[in-house]
């Protein structure tokens, strides 16, 4: 006799494009029965979702039942404010993975996160809860991504990489092995970073300079 668990009812939290891309996953996810997204127009659509309304449903809709969320906002510091603040109203965050990526053996992942089809991920990486793994990116093997991070669509991050918590890596970005970039770093797209990043660093270029600190 096999039992099948019903899917979890799941919001979707936030209404852009990014939300657009995680729909696009989790309706293909047979875990999870999506019921909507919020964000602050009502009168939009995602993907056919409905748009429920903002932010403060989301305690009401908790205790209709509905104990899954993803958090979908493109701005690290505001996903993970948001992600915080639904698992402290008892959201349990699933994972958004496209049955398109590749993760390798050993592989880690926390809560909320993102890796979109085309992604590749290889042995002993670790990443850290909230980030996004966008489209077509690669992270090789012992890589460290920190918490709430994006690695644009394109991004390769070679073995022994390690990113600090909220930083970003635009579009196209090269990293060198065994390079670390530190927390709250904006790295331009295009770069190609072959020395560390302290945080808090915007850096574009090739080779990746510094261009300025952010506040
Ligand atoms: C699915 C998705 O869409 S995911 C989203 C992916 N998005 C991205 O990858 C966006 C990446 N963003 C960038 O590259 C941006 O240009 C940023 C974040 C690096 C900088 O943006 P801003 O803070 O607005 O900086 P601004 O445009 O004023 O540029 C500052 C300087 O850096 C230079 N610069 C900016 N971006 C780059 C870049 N990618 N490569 C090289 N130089 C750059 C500018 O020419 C300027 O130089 P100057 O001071 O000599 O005139």
């Amino acid at each position: 006799m096999f039992h099948h668990a019903l899917p979890n009812k799941t919001v979707i939290i936030g209404a852009g494009g990014h939300a657009k891309v995680i729909a696009d996953i989790l309706r293909h996810d047979p875990h999870v029965e999506l019921i909507g997204c919020i964000g602050p127009d009502p009168s939009a659509t995602v993907l056919g979702l409905t748009v429920l309304g903002g932010d403060e449903l989301l305690p009401g809709l908790h205790k209709q039942g509905i104990r899954h969320a993803f958090v979908a906002i493109g701005n690290n510091a505001r996903r993970h404010a948001l992600a915080k603040h639904a698992e402290s109203l008892g959201f349990e965050l699933v994972n958004a993975i496209s049955p398109r990526a590749y993760l390798a053996s050993g592989v880690t992942l926390g809560a909320g996160v993102a890796v979109m089809p085309g992604c590749v991920i290889q042995p002993d990486t670790r990443i850290g809860s909230y980030s996004i793994i966008n489209t077509g990116a690669t992270v090789d093997h012992d890589g460290n991504i920190g918490m709430a991070c994006h690695i644009a669509p394109g991004c390769h991050l070679s073995g022994n990489v390690t990113v600090g918590d909220e930083s970003f890596l635009g579009t196209g970005t090269s990293v060198i092995d065994g390079m670390q970039i530190g927390e709250g770093c904006m790295i331009g797209a295009g770069a190609a970073v072959i020395r560390p990043i302290p945080s808090y660093s915007l850096a574009v270029g090739v080779p990746a300079v510094v261009k300025r600190t952010l506040a």
